[in-house]
């Protein structure tokens, strides 16, 4: 059985919240990045009391009010469904501090985690501060609405993003990774991947491995699955008549994305 691959495994812990994934340093090999994936019905609450870590609050579908007990933003959120292709509100908010957010309409929200120490103020990211990336070309082609991307200075740790892979095409790709403390080369960030797809009963590849092959899973991937990437390269392929969605949470010790495409595969960006 893979130890990256998580299936939704959804436990109702108060009426109307269901926690589908939980992913944390106790039950993960993961240091820096936390997740959870969590479904609430019209009017459920969710409230957590945030230690020494900070949190992004990703309203993934569905509408909701947030509030860390000074601000309130209300009615949130902007899709039925990840697959209308535009980007979503979150709230940012910083450690050692309270939040709730309340489901206005059947929501299932995106908690992001990392360890923090230093307090930030919280902040509400509109779904009209994503920048969007269309990258790729051939059969590399996605689209990217960064939510908490490195430019952005709100988190300590925290990086947060959505990616849309078109049918029959790669993400991720070439093979990169971001497992070395070795700025300005590359970065070590711990990342997870949350996804979805269109239609629903679509599957998707993903491999997870290093240079030396210590570790090398090809799994896949099913629609609400999450798969952990503690190290090493992790393209996605997408078969023919489906589109691919995920959620990437990466955190390390610097908060720099600077990533290291696998030299095999690099010729695939030099093609005209
Ligand atoms: O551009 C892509 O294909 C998305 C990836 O960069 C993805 O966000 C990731 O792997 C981040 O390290």
């Amino acid at each position: 059985m893979s130890k990256l691959l998580r299936k939704p495994n959804l436990v109702e812990t108060s009426p109307g919240v269901k926690i589908v994934h939980e992913v944390t340093s106790e039950n993960s090999s993961l240091e820096y990045v936390g997740m959870k994936v969590v479904d609430l019905a019209p009017g459920a609450g969710y409230k957590e009391e945030l230690g020494k870590e900070e949190c992004c609050i990703v309203a993934l579908t569905g509408k909701i009010n947030v509030t860390d007990d000074a601000e309130i933003f209300e009615n949130i959120g902007t899709r039925e469904s990840v697959f209308e292709k535009k980007p979503t509100d979150s709230v940012y908010v910083s450690n050692d501090r309270t939040f709730a957010v309340e489901a206005v309409t059947q929501a299932r929200i995106i908690l992001c985690y990392s360890p923090s120490e230093k307090q930030l103020p919280t902040r509400l990211i509109k779904a009209e501060d994503n920048s969007i990336e269309h990258r790729g070309k051939y059969n590399n082609k996605r689209l990217v609405h960064n939510i908490l991307p490195d430019s952005d200075p709100s988190a300590n740790s925290l990086l947060v993003v959505e990616v849309y892979t078109e049918s029959g095409n790669w993400s991720s790709y070439p093979p990169h990774k971001h497992d070395q403390d070795n700025l300005p080369h590359e970065s070590f960030l711990e990342e997870t991947y949350y996804h979805e797809m269109n239609p629903r009963q679509g599957f998707v590849f993903q491999r997870v491995y290093t240079d030396d092959r210590s570790l090398d899973e090809t799994m896949t991937v099913e629609n609400g699955d999450v798969v952990l990437v503690p190290a090493g390269y992790h393209p996605v392929a997408v078969p023919d008549g489906y589109e691919s969605y995920y959620l990437n949470i990466m955190a390390g010790p610097k908060r720099i994305w600077k990533f290291h495409n696998e030299p095999a595969h690099e010729w695939i960006l030099e093609r005209k």
